[in-house]
C-alpha cells in the first residue's frame, strides 16, 4: 500500500487506500517526450524515487511515448543508465552501499518491470489509439486513472492533448495532464495556449508545472506564515521595509543558448518562478488548504500589483571574462545566438502591490545567469526599531542594523533571522548575528526533488502547487507591457562580466527605492 502523506482535508486521493489494497484501481503515467533531456534527468528519476519510497499506488504503470523508435527494454536501459536520483546520493553518503544497493537494484528491477514504451507521432490519433490499447492491456479492466506528462516543446501541446482526450482518455477514472513551461511568451500567446488546451480539457485536468513550487522552502512558506504566531502580525507594510527575491545562477546558457535567446531571463524566471513565490509570500490567508482557495488568494495579490515599468527595470547580459588561466565565454559567443542579441541574461525589477497590506513596500527581484554564485533566496528587511535605546551602539546607519529574515531556497536550505545581540562579557558591545535553522543540520535526510513532490501531487489530484490559468494570465499581464517595450525600443542590456555580481544598474535601482540588496551586506549566514 502506498504511504499516506497525511494530506489536509479536501485532498481528493486518486485511488482510495481500500481500492489500492483490493487491487481495484490503477494509475498509468505516460511521459510524452520520453526520449528527451527532462524525462531522463528529472521525470523518470522522480518516479523511481517515489516508487522506492513507497509513495506510488500498489498498481501503477509508466509508459514512455515519443517519436524515437525504442523497445520496452531500450527504454528501461535508458532509465537505468540515467537514473541520477537522490536515492543514489543517500547510498553513497551513508557508505552502506552493499546491502542498500542490492535493495535499490531489486527495487529498480521491480520498477522497470512496470515501464513500457510506445513510439508514435504527437499529432497522430491512430498512434494514440495504439497507446490506449497498450494501456488498457496493463490496466486489466481496473478503474484506471491516467496522467500524461507533456515533456515536449509547447508548439505540440495542443496536438497531444487532442489525441489524448479523443483517443486515450481514462474511461472509468480521471485523466490529468501535466504541462511543462513555457506557457506562452506573453499574454496573448499564453491565452491562446490556454484556449487550445481547454478545447479538450477542463481546467482541473490541467496541471501547469512550475518546479520552483515543489521546492522544500517554497512549500514551507505557507507553513511558516500561517502556522506560527510570530510572523503573520509582522507581515505587512507596518513592519516590513522591503522584500527581495534574489535568484542567481553561476552558469551561463551553454548548451541551451538557442532556446534561451527566444525567452530571456524575465520570461525564464521572473514571470513564472519568482512571481509565484512572491504571490505565496504576499497573499492573504486562504480560507483553507484546498487548491482553489490558495490559488484564489494568489490571483488576488497578482491582480493588485502594478505592471512593471521600464524605469523600474535594469537588464543585463554577460560578457566574456578571464580569471587566471580560465576564460569564460560571453553570452553571444554561443554560435546558436546572434552576435547582436539583446536578450537579457540578467534583470532587476521593482514591483509594488497596491493593497492595504503592502502599500508602498518595494518588492525587488533580481535574477541572472553567469553570476558569482548559485543561490535562490527571499530576503525580508524589517523597519528599524523606533527610539532604539541602543542607537549609539548601533552606529549611524540604522537601516544597516534592522532585522532581516532570509529564506534560502537553495543551495543549503535555511531560514535565518539577523538580529542585534549583546556580545557576552562585562562591556556593552552589540553584535549582528543570526538565529539560524540550517536544514542540513536539523533535517539531515536528503530532500525530495521538486519534481517528485509535484508528480506525487498530480497523481493524487492535488493542484495547490500548480498554476491555474487565471494566475498565469495575471502574471503575464504584469510583464507583457515591459517585454514589448524592451523589444520595441531595442533596449541594450548593460554588460557584466561572467562570474560577477551583475550590472551596476541593479544598485541604482535599489537605491532609487531606498533599498540595499541583502546579498551584498555581508550578513549572509
Ligand atoms: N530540460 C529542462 O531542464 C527543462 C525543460 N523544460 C521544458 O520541458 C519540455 C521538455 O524539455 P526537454 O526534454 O529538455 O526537451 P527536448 O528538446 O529534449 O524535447 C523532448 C522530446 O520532444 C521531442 N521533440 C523535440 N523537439 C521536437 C519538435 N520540434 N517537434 C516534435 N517533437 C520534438 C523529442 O522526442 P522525439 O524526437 O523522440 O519525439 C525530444 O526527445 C520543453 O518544453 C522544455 O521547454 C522546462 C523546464 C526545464
Ligand atoms: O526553469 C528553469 O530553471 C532552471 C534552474 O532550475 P534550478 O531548480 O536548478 O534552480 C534554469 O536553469 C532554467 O533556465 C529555467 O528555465
Amino acid at each position: 500500500m502506498a504511504k499516506d502523506r497525511t494530506e489536509p482535508e479536501g485532498n481528493e486521493e486518486l485511488c482510495t487506500f481500500s481500492e489500492q489494497e483490493n487491487g481495484d484501481c490503477t494509475v498509468s503515467t505516460t511521459v510524452v517526450g520520453a526520449s528527451g533531456e527532462l524525462a531522463k534527468k528529472k521525470i523518470f528519476p522522480a518516479l523511481f524515487s517515489l516508487y522506492y519510497e513507497d509513495f506510488l499506488p500498489k498498481n501503477f504503470v509508466v509508459f514512455g511515448y515519443a517519436r524515437t523508435k525504442m523497445s520496452d527494454d531500450e527504454l528501461r536501459n535508458m532509465i537505468r543508465e540515467t537514473l541520477t536520483c537522490r536515492i543514489d546520493t543517500r547510498l553513497i553518503d551513508a557508505r552502506i552501499c552493499r546491502e542498500n544497493c542490492q535493495d535499490k537494484n531489486h527495487k529498480m528491477d521491480e520498477f522497470l518491470k512496470r515501464c513500457f514504451y510506445h513510439s508514435g507521432q504527437y499529432n497522430s490519433e491512430e498512434h494514440f489509439v495504439e497507446l490506449d490499447s497498450k494501456l488498457k492491456e496493463k490496466e486489466a479492466g481496473k478503474v484506471a486513472h491516467r496522467l500524461f506528462y507533456l515533456s515536449i516543446p509547447p508548439n505540440i501541446f495542443v496536438d497531444v492533448v487532442r489525441c489524448v482526450s479523443l483517443k486515450a482518455p481514462s474511461i472509468k477514472g480521471r485523466t490529468r495532464v501535466i504541462v511543462e513551461k513555457p506557457f506562452g511568451v506573453d499574454s496573448e500567446s499564453a491565452e491562446k495556449l490556454t484556449r487550445g488546451l481547454k478545447q479538450y480539457l477542463a481546467e482541473d485536468q490541467i496541471y501547469r508545472i512550475d518546479h520552483y513550487l515543489g521546492k522544500e522552502l517554497v512549500e514551507n512558506l505557507l507553513v511558516l506564515r500561517f502556522s506560527n504566531l510570530v510572523f503573520e502580525p509582522l507581515w505587512s507594510r507596518n513592519y516590513i521595509r522591503n522584500v527581495q527575491l534574489i535568484f542567481s545562477e553561476d552558469s551561463g546558457t551553454e548548451g541551451h543558448g538557442r532556446h534561451f535567446d527566444n525567452y530571456g531571463i524575465i520570461r525564464d524566471k521572473m514571470q513564472n518562478h519568482l512571481l509565484q513565490i512572491l504571490a505565496l509570500f504576499a497573499m492573504e490567508a486562504p480560507l483553507s488548504l484546498d487548491a482553489e482557495d490558495a490559488r484564489n488568494e494568489k490571483v488576488k495579490v497578482l491582480k493588485s500589483m502594478r505592471p512593471l515599468k521600464l524605469e523600474d527595470t535594469v537588464v543585463g547580459q554577460y560578457k566574456g571574462h578571464s580569471k587566471g588561466d580560465k576564460s569564460y565565454p560571453s553570452y553571444t559567443d554561443d554560435p546558436t545566438i546572434p552576435n547582436d542579441s539583446l536578450t537579457p541574461t540578467f534583470a532587476a525589477v521593482a514591483f509594488f502591490i497596491d493593497n492595504a497590506r503592502w502599500d508602498g513596500v518595494p518588492f525587488l527581484m533580481k535574477a541572472g545567469k553567469a553570476l558569482h554564485t548559485r543561490r535562490a533566496e527571499i530576503r525580508v528587511q524589517f523597519r528599524h526599531v523606533p527610539g532604539n535605546l541602543y542607537e549609539r551602539k548601533l552606529g549611524t546607519d540604522l537601516d544597516k542594523t534592522t532585522n532581516e529574515l532570509v529564506l534560502r531556497v537553495q543551495p543549503d536550505e535555511a531560514i535565518y533571522l539577523n538580529i542585534n545581540n549583546k556580545v557576552p562579557g562585562l562591556g556593552m558591545k552589540l553584535d549582528r548575528t543570526d538565529l539560524n535553522l540550517l536544514y542540513q543540520t536539523r533535517y539531515p535526510r536528503e530532500k525530495a526533488d521538486a519534481y517528485e513532490r509535484l508528480l506525487l501531487d498530480a497523481i493524487e489530484g492535488e493542484g495547490r502547487f500548480f498554476v491555474r490559468s487565471d494566475e498565469l494570465d495575471a502574471a503575464w499581464a504584469l510583464v507583457t507591457p515591459l517585454l514589448k517595450e524592451l523589444e520595441e525600443k531595442k533596449v541594450v542590456p548593460e554588460l557584466y562580466p561572467y562570474g560577477s555580481r551583475g550590472p551596476v544598474g541593479a544598485h541604482h535601482l535599489a537605491a532609487k527605492h531606498n533599498v540595499r540588496w541583502g546579498d551584498l551586506s555581508g550578513d549572509d549566514s
